[in-house]
Order: C-alpha cells, then structure tokens, then sequence
C-alpha cells in the first residue's frame, strides 16, 4: 500500500471514529443572525467561575423521575462510575432493565458522550442572561459558545470567553484592543461585537452569530470551490477589507479560511452535475449557483477574528495613527504595506478556494519559508487546467513579492474576473426549474456526522495557512524597517490601540513580569502567532536572535523558520492527539496522486 493511502487509510478511519463521536451532540440550528444593538462593556461582580467542578453524582431516587432524560443517564453513568455500581440494578424501571444488556463499554462511551454533550458547559458569572448551547470552537484562551438569549430579543449569538487568568498583561490588552477595534465596525461582512462583559477570570465578547461556522469546513467539504463560488465568497471579504481599509484604516492581519464564517442558504442541487476532475471522487455536489445568494449552502460571509488587527490610520483625523501633524512618504507606506499582507491573504485564500489546496506548501517549514518569502507558486497541472486564466491573472496580481506593486483592495475589486457577474437572470430564466430545499444541516455534517474539524489533512491546512501568514507578515516587516532604516522595534510612531501590540519592552513572561529587551527577528512573528507556549520560545529566540545578529538585518529567515517549527510544534501539542501532521495527506490527497509541493 502506498503511503499515501495508508495516510487516506488511517484519515478516513480517525474521521470515521471521530464522527461516532459527535453522534450524540445536539444538531445545530441555522437561525438568522440577530441584530447587534451598541455595545456595552460591563464588568461582572468578582465571584469565583464553577469551572473544572466534579460532575454531581446524583441521588438514585433523582434517575426514576425522568427515565431516559440524557442528563439523567449521564447522572446515573456518574453515580456508577463513582460507586462502581452498575446503575441498571439500582434502578427498577424500563430503562434500566434495558440498560443491563447495554455493556459495559457501550455504557462507559455514552457516559462520555453523554458528559460531553450535556455537562461540558461551565457555569460562568455574569453570564446568566445567556444559555449556552453548544460550544462552535476555541482558540489559545478561549471557548466560542452559540449561547441563546434568556432574557431578551437578541435571539442566538456566538460568545467568546476567554480565560484572563491563563494570559499575561500583553496578551489582555490584546483582547481589549480586539474588542476595541471591533467596537468601531459596523458592515454586513464583518461579525458584529453584541457585547463586551467580564468578570474577574473572564472576559466575554458577545458577537452576532455565524450559524455556517467556518469556510475552513466547506473547503474540506466541497473540496474546491467553482469559479460563481469562489467569486461570491472572495468579494465578500473584500468589501470587507475595502471597509476595514478603506473607512476605517484597520489592518485584520489573519485572513484564512477558519476566520471567514458564513450564513447558510438553502442548497439547491445541481441539475445537470459536472463531469468529475481527475482527483475529484470525493467532490460533493456544490449545487447550482444563484447569483446574489451563493452555492453549496454557503450565503453571506462574515469575517470575524481580530485578534491581529490594528490601527494603521485614525479615522476621526484622517492622518496615520500616532503621528501628529505629519505625513511622511515612508509613513503612507507603511500604512499600504499593513494593507497589503491582507491582500496577500486575499490571494492565498482565492487560490485555496478554487483549487483545494493553498499555493505555497512544503512538509519542511525551511522549504515552506523560503517559498513563501520568494513567493514560489505555480498554478498546477492538471488542476488549474479548467480555472480560468482570468482568475489567475488576479491570483498573480495578489501574490506579488513586491507589495509595492500587490494589487491593493481598489484594484482588486476592479479586476475584470471581480467584475463578472454569475449567471445572468436570462440565463437563470433558461434553467430548469429545481427544488428548493430546506437548509439541511445534514448537508453540512453528512448524515449527522459533523465534519471533524481537527484531521489531520485539515489541520494541515490550519497550519500552512498560519505559517505563511506568519512568515509573509514578518517579512513585510522586515523590508518596512529596511525601508525606515529602524534597527530597534518597529511602529514607534503607531500609538493607541498599537503601542503594546508593537512595543516589546513589556514582554510578560510566563506570567512573571519579566521585561524583555526589545529583539527583532522573531518577536512580531511570535507575537502575530498567539497560540504558543511563551516559556518554550524563549529557547528558540535565543538562537534565532544570535543568528540574526551574526546575519545582518534582513536577513532573517533563518529565525523566522525556527520561531514557525516551534509555533507548529506548540499547537500540535496543544490540540491534542488528533492534531496530527500527516502532510498534505487529505486536502492534496483529495485532488488526486500526485502532491504539488513536490512539483513546484
Ligand atoms: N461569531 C461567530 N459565529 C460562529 N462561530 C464563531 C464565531 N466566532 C468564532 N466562532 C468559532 O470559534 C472559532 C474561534 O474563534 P476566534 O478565532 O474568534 O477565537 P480565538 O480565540 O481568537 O481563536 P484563535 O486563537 O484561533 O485566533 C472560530 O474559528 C469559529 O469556528
């Protein structure tokens, strides 16, 4: 068997088993998202959270009052587990005589899954006005929650709580500058903030939900995306950028596909399907595309996370942020190289939709680096052959070195493949008619197995995109204090909401306060790549600032690359044991035999 089936194998057997295991979660709803009102900032009387609590063992008189009530067996598995009693002879009804052909490894998976499901949810303070319903992601400090409003009209919402005790002070105002800046947003693509509240060990950012979740998903799902798709999806989040960059001179700095949520739409299924593309047996059908609405279930696009983003001009003034009473050429510049790693994210999300996989990949992150630094991608064989060359114009226009000469969001938007239109109503008028179904969150989780967000090809993806993003970003950086001629930090001139964001005196470490002396190299890649373990850094900054200081300014990827292997390795180690790196085995697998970073 070749290794790349074995991988296919051992993916396919990890998604299987972890499918069971989302069996018994509760399906999710597709609701509209509601209407974000102004937001608030409260702060929640200091009460202690009831997180990590032993679940309750019930008394055995409690089972009898609602014999098969879910939390009722997760009470009876707890009783059991606690007094190694099988709960079936305690309980003299229907159910628990069924139970006792139920064995006891059955019993002990339903346990979990019964735990998982039901008592997951932590009891929060101050977050009593919302009931949490399931939990939709995490992040480094943080659990994303749809949670419903008990008490008023806001309907479903996402809500962000993050855990301040884990985080230093940098990383806190961090948090609060996210906020801050999300305040300030008001666009039909861009999540809005509902709320901000915390307590004394959380903070909680209320948002409007994104019931679809991530695109992330919908490309493992669909495979690649059409052309109308891709379209559809990629002006979105560059009317959203247009706004950020435009209106409100913030800078996301983390567009990826995991970042990009959406509302679902009804699916329409094709009429006339397409002939599969070599590499193709696993594609699910799209759907037909309607203009204005979307394809494949997937409506409008939302983008959310900004946990990266900053300030690069102030709004009110109309002058660059921090700066009073000049403009500087080298300051406009840098504002259009800010904007211009977003338009680098553009392209690579643009390429990753129509293709399946992202442009720059490599299994070595040395490799990986230098591809992305030398901007070494190729528009594939024979998986390019049917994308038109009109969108691989605009790809090229995007994935340009220079950011100088990068498309910015103007000319993007203008680009003659942005500009067509899908179907025309004539042509829509021409088509068959076709049934319109419901939205069926099947559609979205197969037969309701919820697509498994950490395979391993998945997550690959996670990491390809996070390790380009990263290492494009630095390097931007890096040619912005070339150009200035700064040796020490960068962005002195930015203030505000950036100044912690871009000052590296304060560097908390491991929760002690310990200053750190300002380092370049390195530094702004760990800072932009939040998920990683401070303390196990420090080591490999170490190294990396030595070989910066022996390479000469610039020259810098060396230690780019080893701050990106630890990230990789941080969050491998984080995720847990799913997360693991197989290569490019599902997202490329998917596209058939042949591996592209081993043809570019
Ligand atoms: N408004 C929302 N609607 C639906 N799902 C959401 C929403 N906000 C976040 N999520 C889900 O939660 C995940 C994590 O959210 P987010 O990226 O904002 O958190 P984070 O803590 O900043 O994560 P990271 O550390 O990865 O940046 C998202 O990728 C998405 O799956």
């Amino acid at each position: 068997m070749s290794t790349i089936q074995q991988l296919k194998n051992f993916i396919r057997h990890g998604k299987q088993a972890r499918a069971a295991n989302f069996n018994e979660e509760p399906a999710r709803k597709h609701d509209s998202a509601p209407q974000a009102p102004k937001s608030p900032v409260t702060t929640m009387p200091d009460s202690e959270p009831q997180l990590g609590q032993a679940p309750q063992v019930q008394p055995v008189n409690v089972y009898s009052e609602a014999p098969g009530d879910a939390q009722n067996r997760a009470a009876q598995a707890a009783h059991a587990a606690a007094h190694h009693v099988e709960p079936a002879q305690q309980v003299q009804n229907k159910t628990a005589t069924k139970s006792k052909r139920v064995d006891e490894s059955n019993l002990a998976k339903l346990i979990a899954e019964e735990n998982a499901s039901k008592s997951k949810f932590p009891r929060y303070p101050g977050l009593e006005r919302w009931e949490l319903v399931e939990k939709m992601g995490d992040g480094a400090f943080s659990n994303v929650y749809r949670a419903k409003d008990l008490q008023g009209d806001l309907g479903e919402v996402a809500i962000k709580v993050v855990r301040k005790y884990e985080m230093n002070n940098m990383q806190r105002s961090n948090i609060l500058k996210e906020v801050q800046i999300m305040r300030q947003l008001d666009h039909p693509n861009i999540i809005k903030l509902v709320e901000f509240a915390e307590s004394r060990q959380y903070y909680y950012i209320v948002l409007e939900l994104a019931p679809g979740g991530e695109l992330f998903h919908q490309i493992v799902r669909l495979t690649y995306f059409s052309e109308d798709l891709s379209r559809h999806v990629i002006v979105q989040v560059a009317k959203a950028l247009e706004y950020l960059h435009e209106e409100k001179g913030v800078v996301h700095r983390d567009i990826k596909p995991e970042n990009i949520l959406f509302n679902p739409i009804p699916f329409v299924p094709s009429k006339v399907p397409k002939p599969k593309q070599p590499g193709d047996e696993d594609k699910v059908d799209e759907g037909e595309f309607i203009a204005g609405q979307g394809a494949g279930g997937i409506g409008q696009i939302k983008i959310a996370d900004f946990g990266l983003s900053k300030i690069v001009w102030d709004n009110q003034t109309m002058t660059p942020c921090g700066t009073v009473g000049y403009t500087a050429p080298e300051i406009v510049k840098d504002e259009r190289y800010s904007k211009s790693v977003d338009m680098w994210a553009l392209g690579c999300v643009l390429y990753t939709l129509l293709c399946g996989f992202p442009p720059f990949y490599d299994e070595s992150i040395e490799v990986l680096t230098e591809k992305v630094a030398k901007g070494q991608y190729t528009f594939l064989s024979p998986w390019w052959d049917e994308i038109s060359k009109s969108a691989q114009d605009l790809i090229s226009h995007l994935l340009t070195v220079d950011p100088e000469k990068r498309y910015t969001i103007r000319e993007f938007l203008a680009h003659p493949w942005v500009q067509i239109s899908g179907p025309t109503p004539m042509e829509e008028k021409k088509k068959p008619d076709f049934v319109l179904r419901a939205f069926d969150a099947s559609k979205f989780e197969e037969a309701g197995k919820r697509y498994d967000f950490r395979s391993p090809g998945a997550v690959n993806l996670r990491e390809v995109f996070d390790v380009g993003y990263a290492v494009h970003r630095q390097e931007e950086e890096g040619k912005r204090r070339q150009q200035f001629g700064v040796k020490g930090g960068q962005g002195k001139y930015l203030g505000g909401l950036n100044e912690e964001d871009e000052d590296e005196h304060h560097m908390e470490i491991d929760g002690q306060g310990g200053d750190q002396k300002p380092q370049h190299g390195t530094q702004s890649l760990e800072q932009s790549m939040r998920k990683t373990n401070i303390r196990d850094q420090e080591q490999a900054r170490g190294r990396d600032r030595e070989r910066a200081n022996e390479r000469g300014y610039g020259q810098h990827s060396a230690a780019i690359t080893a701050a990106a292997r630890q990230q990789v390795r941080d969050r491998n180690r984080q995720k847990g044991p799913f997360e693991l790196n197989l290569g490019n085995a599902t997202l490329l697998g998917k596209r058939g035999k042949k591996i592209p970073a081993m043809e570019a």
